[in-house]
């Protein structure tokens, strides 16, 4: 149907529904899936791993190029391995939650990753659909579709915070959480190279009183339009 395969870029704050929303959508169309934050959370889980101090930009940038990230792009089965370990599990620690924003700010690193996902997102077969912070902006600016999923941080919070409470026994509570995501918004937001914004050609949608389904359909409704306005191969 399509002239090449069909690339989307997701990007939002923090708890808008990114992963859910592109792992289903990649799952339904039979397309790929690439979760872009766990590359900069593997990263970050090996400069602690390896006792480099991430709030040393010098010392963070000084190795960024050593460890091997592979992500494998299954949507049904996402996975993350660094220097062959699967870092699925350890990359969503508090700790790592709490010194991403610092690593993912160093530009060596961004060079480093983007080059990665520029890479699987050229080779993915039947298209992909890759999400975060930048992929509109900075990634992927020739992306065929392009969205920016928004939401009330009163309502991301209360998404994050149950998400834990079934996962993590004595998990934060809803105001801290609300603080944490703030806190990460801010300093993602903020950084110098590359910083989380929507690009000039995104839709932007506001996720606050949609169900996770409703965003999956007006996506999935998004990219299958793009597809049809691609010319014949
Ligand atoms: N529209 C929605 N309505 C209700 N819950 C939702 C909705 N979208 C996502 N969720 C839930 O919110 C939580 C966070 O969603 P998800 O992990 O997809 O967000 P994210 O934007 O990828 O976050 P992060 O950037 O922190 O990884 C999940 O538990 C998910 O099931
Ligand atoms: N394109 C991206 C994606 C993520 N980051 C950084 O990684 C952090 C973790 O992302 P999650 O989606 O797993 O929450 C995020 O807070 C950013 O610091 C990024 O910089 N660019």
């Amino acid at each position: 149907m399509s002239a090449h395969p069909v690339i989307v870029a997701i990007d939002g704050p923090s708890g808008t529904g990114k992963s859910s929303t592109s792992k289903a959508v990649a799952a339904r169309l039979g397309m790929g899936y690439l979760d872009t934050g766990a590359q900069y959370r593997a990263i970050t889980w090996w400069m602690l791993s390896n006792g480099v101090d991430v709030n040393d930009p010098a010392a963070v940038a000084a190795v960024a190029g050593k460890p091997e990230i592979i992500s494998g792009t299954d949507p049904l089965a996402p996975t993350i391995t660094v220097d062959g370990t699967d870092v699925a599990g350890p990359i969503r620690t508090a700790e790592v939650t709490g010194a991403v924003s610092a690593v993912s700010a160093v530009p060596a690193v961004r060079t480093r990753i983007t080059e990665l996902q520029r890479t699987i997102a050229a080779e993915a077969p039947a298209g992909i659909v890759v999400e975060g912070r930048d992929i509109g902006t900075t990634v992927l600016p020739g992306a065929d579709v392009k969205i920016f999923l928004t939401a009330d941080p009163e309502a991301r919070a209360a998404r994050r915070s149950g998400e834990l409470r079934g996962t993590a026994p004595g998990a934060p509570d809803l105001a801290a959480t609300r603080e944490a995501l703030i806190k990460r918004d801010a300093a993602d937001s903020g950084r110098t190279t590359s910083p989380l914004a929507k690009a000039d050609d995104a839709t932007e949608l506001d996720t606050t009183e949609l169900t996770l389904e409703q965003v999956i359909s007006w996506v999935i409704t998004v990219v299958e339009d793009a597809g049809r306005k691609q010319p014949r191969p």
